[in-house]
This record gives C-alpha cells, sequence and structure tokens, in this order.
C-alpha cells in the first residue's frame, strides 16, 4: 500500500487487480474518486447518491463500492498548493487501486496548464476511450429520429496531437526546429520539394503509431464480437486523404489487423462486395466483378486495373470457401470513412454505422456531434480503458457557467457509473440505472437541458432532485 501524503482510505474495502487486461473485483472494492471542477461539485453527489442506492437495492450488504476521494484541479490546489493539479497522492492511489471514476477538470486555453485529463489518459496508459452515444426512450432531440443512432466511439486516447508535442511561435526551439525542417529534412524528402513552413509558425507534432492505432482498434473489434446483427461493424474513420502517413496509415493498420488477427470474425467492404458479386452471378468475371466494385474501373490506367484485378483474384483465393455464400454476412463489417463524411453520415443515415474507430481528435470531436443527437452532453458516458487501469468520466467538461447551481443533467457521470458497474459485472445495478433513468425521462422529469426541447415545455427539475427521480423510479 502506498503511504499517502494528505488522503483518508476508507475503512474497509479491497484492491481491484488485472489479469490479461481484465479486471478481478471484489464484492467490496475501493474506488478512488475525483469529483471535478466546474459542475463537478453538483454531478458527482448526484452520481455517488445513484449507483450506492443501486448496489445497495440490487445486492443488499453482499456488495459494497467504498469510495475513496482524491484530488485533481482546483480542489487538489486547496489541498496541496497552488499549482498542484495533479498530486502524486492522486497518482498513486488510482495506480493501487486500478478503477476511478472522475468529474470534469478545467484546462485552461493557450497557455497555462496541459489537460489533466489528458495527462491521467498517459500517465495510466488508458488507450480506449469508449463513448457509447445511445437514444433513451422520450429524450427531446433536434434530430427526427435519434433513436436511429446507436454508435460507440472508440476513440484513441494516447497519440495523436494530445500528445502536447508542440512549441510556441517564436520560441527558441521552435525556431531551431522550424530552421531544421526548412533547411534539412525538407529538402531531403522527395515529396516535400519547394515547401516550407512560414516564420513565425507554432508546430504541433501529430504522431501515430502501428502498435497504438492497433491495439486500439483490436479492442473494437473485441467489442464488436460481442455485439450482434448488423451492429457486428466496426468503421475505421480518418482523414487519410489529406494526413496519409498518420490518419491513412490508421487506416491501413486496422485493415492490416482486421485481416491478419481476426480473419474467421471478419470481412472488409471491399471484400464483401466481390463476394456479393459472386453470389449474385456466380459467373461474373474478374473484370465485371472490378467495374462493380471500382466506380469509373474503365477510365483507369492498364497497371491500376491489373492491381484492381489481382485484388479480387486474391480475395477469391483466400476467402471465398470460409467466407462466400453469404456467410460473411455474419461476420464482423470492417470498413472506413473520411471523417469529415462520418460527421454527416451518423446525421443522414445513422442506422448504417455501430462502432467508430477513431484517432484522437477525431474521436473528440465525433464523440460530442453524436451526443448531441441522442439528447446532448447531458446523456454522453464514456470511459478510459487500459490494460491495467480503468477512469470513467462524461464526454462533457466543467459547464463553468452552470456550476453550483444545482442545474445541469448529471445524466453522463451517472450512465459512466453505469459503464463502470458493467466493467465490474454488476449488471444488475447497471441494469436498474439505466431503467431508473429511463422512465425518469419518459415521465419528462429532466434537467433544464432536455426540459427545454420537450414539447410542450416541461419545468425542469433540479440536477439533485432529477438523481431521486431516478432513484424512485428503481
Ligand atoms: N473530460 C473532461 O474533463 C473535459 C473537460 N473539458 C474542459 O471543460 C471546460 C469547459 O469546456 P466547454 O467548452 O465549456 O465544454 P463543456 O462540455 O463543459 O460545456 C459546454 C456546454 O455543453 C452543455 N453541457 C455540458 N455538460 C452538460 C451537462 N452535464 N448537462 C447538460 N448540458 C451540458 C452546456 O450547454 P448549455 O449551456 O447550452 O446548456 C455547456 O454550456 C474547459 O476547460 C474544457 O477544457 C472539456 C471536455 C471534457
Ligand atoms: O481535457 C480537456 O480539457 C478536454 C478533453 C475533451 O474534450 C475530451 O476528453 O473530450
Ligand atoms: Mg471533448
Amino acid at each position: 500500500m502506498p503511504k499517502f501524503e494528505k488522503l483518508t482510505l476508507p475503512n474497509e474495502g479491497e484492491i481491484i487487480t488485472f489479469n490479461q487486461g481484465k479486471p478481478n473485483v471484489p464484492n467490496n472494492p475501493i474506488v478512488p474518486f475525483i469529483r471535478g471542477d466546474g459542475t463537478g461539485v453538483d454531478i458527482w453527489p448526484a452520481t455517488q447518491i445513484v449507483l450506492d442506492s443501486a448496489i445497495k437495492k440490487s445486492y443488499k450488504d453482499e456488495r459494497k463500492i467504498n469510495w475513496f476521494k482524491v484530488y485533481a484541479g482546483d480542489e487538489a490546489c486547496e489541498l496541496y498548493g497552488t499549482y498542484n493539479y495533479l498530486p502524486q497522492d492522486t497518482i498513486e492511489a488510482i495506480k493501487h487501486f486500478g478503477v476511478a471514476i472522475k468529474g470534469p477538470l478545467t484546462t485552461p486555453i493557450g497557455g497555462g496548464i496541459r489537460s489533466l485529463n489528458v495527462a491521467l489518459r498517459q500517465i495510466f496508459d488508458l488507450y480506449s476511450c469508449v463513448r457509447p452515444c445511445k437514444y433513451y426512450s422520450g429524450t427531446p432531440s433536434p434530430h427526427k429520429n435519434p433513436q436511429n443512432l446507436d454508435v460507440i466511439v472508440y476513440r484513441e486516447n494516447t497519440e495523436d496531437i494530445y500528445m502536447g508535442i508542440e512549441w510556441e511561435a517564436e520560441d527558441n526551439n521552435c525556431l531551431e526546429l522550424i530552421n531544421h525542417l526548412n533547411n534539412v529534412v525538407i529538402p531531403k524528402s522527395k515529396n516535400l520539394k519547394n515547401r516550407s513552413i512560414p516564420d513565425g509558425s507554432g508546430i504541433g507534432i501529430k504522431p501515430v503509431s502501428k502498435s497504438g492505432s492497433q491495439r486500439h482498434i483490436r479492442k473494437a473489434i473485441e467489442h464488436a464480437k460481442r455485439l450482434s446483427g448488423d451492429k457486428r461493424h466496426v468503421t475505421l474513420v480518418h482523414k487519410g486523404n489529406i494526413m496519409k502517413y498518420t490518419e491513412g496509415a490508421f487506416r491501413d493498420w486496422g485493415y492490416e489487423l482486421a485481416v491478419n488477427e481476426f480473419r474467421e470474425d471478419c470481412i472488409t467492404e471491399r471484400e464483401s462486395w466481390i463476394l456479393d458479386n459472386i453470389q449474385k452471378n456466380p459467373e461474373i468475371t474478374i473484370e465485371n466483378n472490378a467495374r462493380k466494385i471500382e466506380p469509373g474501373f474503365d477510365k483507369l490506367t492498364n497497371n491500376k486495373k491489373a492491381f484492381i484485378c489481382e485484388e479480387i483474384k486474391e480475395v477469391i483465393a483466400s476467402i471465398s470457401n470460409s467466407h462466400g455464400d453469404g456467410k460473411w454476412k455474419e461476420l464482423i463489417l470492417v470498413d472506413d470513412r473520411i471523417a469529415d463524411s462520418i460527421f454527416q453520415q451518423i446525421q443522414t443515415r445513422p442506422q448504417e454505422y455501430s462502432i467508430l474507430a477513431t484517432l484522437n481528435l477525431n474521436g473528440d470531436y465525433v464523440s460530442d456531434a453524436a451526443a448531441a443527437i441522442v439528447g446532448g452532453l447531458g446523456m454522453a458516458p464514456g470511459a478510459n480503458i487500459g490494460d491495467n487501469a480503468a477512469i470513467f468520466e462524461a464526454t462533457h467538461g466543467t459547464a463553468p457557467k452552470h456550476a453550483g447551481l444545482n442545474k445541469i443533467n448529471p445524466g453522463s457521470v451517472i450512465l459512466s457509473g453505469v459503464m463502470m458497474l458493467e466493467y465490474f459485472g454488476w449488471d444488475e445495478a447497471a441494469n436498474l440505472i439505466t431503467n431508473g433513468l429511463s422512465k425518469a425521462i419518459e415521465q419528462k422529469k429532466v434537467t433544464y437541458d432536455l426540459a427545454r426541447l420537450m414539447e410542450p415545455k416541461v419545468e425542469p427539475l433540479s440536477c439533485s432532485s432529477f438523481a431521486e427521480e431516478i432513484i424512485s423510479n428503481f
């Protein structure tokens, strides 16, 4: 047990341990929690009451979470001193106890401290951020058919521009880097001839690694294996047309992983078209199959045509027996979409998507956008998952203008708690909460964010009353 400088351990409880990425959860785990900045003062207490009540109702005294208060953000500075935003105590506590839950933490824009949220994900190598966006019946939405959206954003959580490797404009290191790039690296790079970085630029680096991408996409595909029907579908989201060696590579590494590690379970979109064409017309020639899968095939150069025909022959040789005759329809479909396109697709054809495997920045954007469709940031839970730790937190931030007013929707942190209970295997308590939440919404007993979207208008509940309403519906 680490020695804590200023923390008070709960009187009882046990540690959650990990075995090959899976948690072993005792009946009385100690779970560190960070209250959070801004609206954290409102939503954390509401969440804790709901989680405790559901556990009590489901398991009586057989199971219990022993909450362990740890500090980060403004609250940490009050206890540990100015600028001590993420005390060593907190890091040691989460490292030791393995699973934590947190409210939102403030990050200043421009200068100031780096994001504590991102720091926590990096310190504990929580490489997948899992953000389900699904509709709860009765939730008001600006969309006509919000119930058609049921996606899980799988956001890579440790790489990309969030690594924070950047230099301020005019800083000496930045000038040195620009000089080196302009005079040494760019002239030596065949594709970059005649380019140069403008004077006065700030520089940010976007590292995307094969191992980082694949371990994350592996988790997304493993998740898809647990789903059924059309939901067995992973879409690799990227901006690979523009950022070829980071975002484009993410796509390529994703497909490589799918066909190498999950061959029996996966079919790529192009493979499915090829096999479908054969099923519909067993006599189809290679060229005609190519015409169907590649728009504009006849206008391609001979080399490109030959390349596509080879691809078709390869698919036939390798998987037509195992995956053909419609067998592929039962498998996990792996496809890819360009990031800007996915933003419109989740609005226009939401029912066609299930798991969206994204890089860090794209996942940050798309998870807020998807949340908006199913009721907004008040209904947007999340989990940061690694192999030796997990931290559950909402998609939204501190919403400072609503802080301390007992007004904000605690739904996202409560549903993040539900994800934690499911992660523990405590499904009875998790179901109790989601059912209670659904009933409260159906009865139009909701906080301001949902109330203002309802027609006719309803009187909003406070944050704490909404929590009580959920509990009264258990
Ligand atoms: N993981 C984390 O801890 C995160 C932290 N942040 C940080 O939070 C701070 C504030 O960021 P900001 O851009 O204002 O984004 P926020 O997500 O905090 O809030 C933006 C708006 O979203 C709506 N909203 C947010 N939370 C809820 C909720 N629980 N219920 C209902 N509506 C909600 C509110 O809209 P309205 O006023 O229209 O009702 C709010 O004004 C920044 O410092 C940012 O860096 C941001 C994201 C994640
Ligand atoms: O860390 C922050 O301040 C913002 C993080 C964020 O937007 C997110 O995790 O979705
Ligand atoms: Mg965000």
